[in-house]
């Protein structure tokens, strides 16, 4: 069973290796995360080109060498060709997070499905039972999860770094922290006013 953990790697080394259609869809998530990318491939579709010619990855033209991941965080293996994605797994340290997109054996990780609102991140993975089922299962939730509830994710972040600055009784935090993450509250919809008339009414107390 996988433990699943969400990640900071910002500004961390990635190193993709093949530029086809898999990579430049892990190439999306990871840039995401604010990932520093390096792509090692002798061709990339042209997706990965305009992300090139942006500035936000680099590109090295060229078959892959065990040099190629040298210092990475992490390695993903995206070759169409099985030999040269077992050459990387050979070649990766056993401290480095390592995926091969068609080897989920030998990967220490699987990239999950994701949905992403605000602050919010759902992933959804079937341990490698079926991507494809992962992928309706993200496109339901992405239903049941709009852009609206994201926005209020973000309320809620703004809310707790305010309480957790100025409000120093615990029950009081508690008390606050419960009520704005009430269904109810959502739905009314008046976020910051009903935020504003309760610190002043828990202030009070
Ligand atoms: C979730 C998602 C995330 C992402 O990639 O970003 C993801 N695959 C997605 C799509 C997808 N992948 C495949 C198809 C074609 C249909 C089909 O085959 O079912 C489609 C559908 C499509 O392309 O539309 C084929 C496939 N995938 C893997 C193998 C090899 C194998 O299983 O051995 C093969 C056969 C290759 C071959 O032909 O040989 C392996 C993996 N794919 C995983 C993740 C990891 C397990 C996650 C889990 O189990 O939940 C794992 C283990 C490793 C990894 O890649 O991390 C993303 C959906 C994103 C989204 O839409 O939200
Ligand atoms: N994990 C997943 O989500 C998933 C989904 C579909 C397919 N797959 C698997 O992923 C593989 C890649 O699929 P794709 O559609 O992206 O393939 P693709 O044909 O679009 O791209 C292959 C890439 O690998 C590069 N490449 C080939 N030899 C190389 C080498 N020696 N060094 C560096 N780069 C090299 C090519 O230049 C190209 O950029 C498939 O073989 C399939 O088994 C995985």
């Amino acid at each position: 069973m996988g433990y699943p953990v969400m990640l900071n790697i910002a500004n961390q080394h990635v190193v993709v290796i093949g530029g086809g259609k898999v990579a430049e869809r892990k190439i999306h998530g990871l840039l995401e995360a604010k990932a520093k990318i390096t792509v090692v491939a002798p061709t990339i579709t042209t997706g990965i080109q305009q992300l090139v010619a942006i500035g936000e990855l680099i590109w090295r033209q060229k078959t892959f060498s065990p040099d190629d991941i040298v210092g990475a965080f992490i390695v993903i293996a995206a070759t169409n060709d099985r030999d040269v994605n077992e050459a990387v797994a050979n070649a990766a340290q056993p401290y480095q997070l390592l995926n091969i997109v068609d080897d989920p054996e030998r990967s220490n990780f699987h990239v999950p499905a994701v949905v992403r609102r605000g602050r919010l991140t759902i992933a959804i993975s079937t341990g490698g039972a079926s991507p494809t089922i992962a992928q309706q299962i993200r496109r339901h939730l992405e239903g049941l999860y709009d852009d609206d509830y994201g926005r209020y994710i973000d309320f809620l972040y703004e809310c707790r770094q305010w309480i957790l600055q100025n409000v120093h009784d615990e029950q009081k935090r508690k008390k606050l922290f419960k009520t704005i993450a009430d269904e109810s509250f959502r739905k009314r919809g008046n976020w910051e006013e009903e935020f504003e008339q309760l610190l002043e009414n828990v202030i009070k107390e």
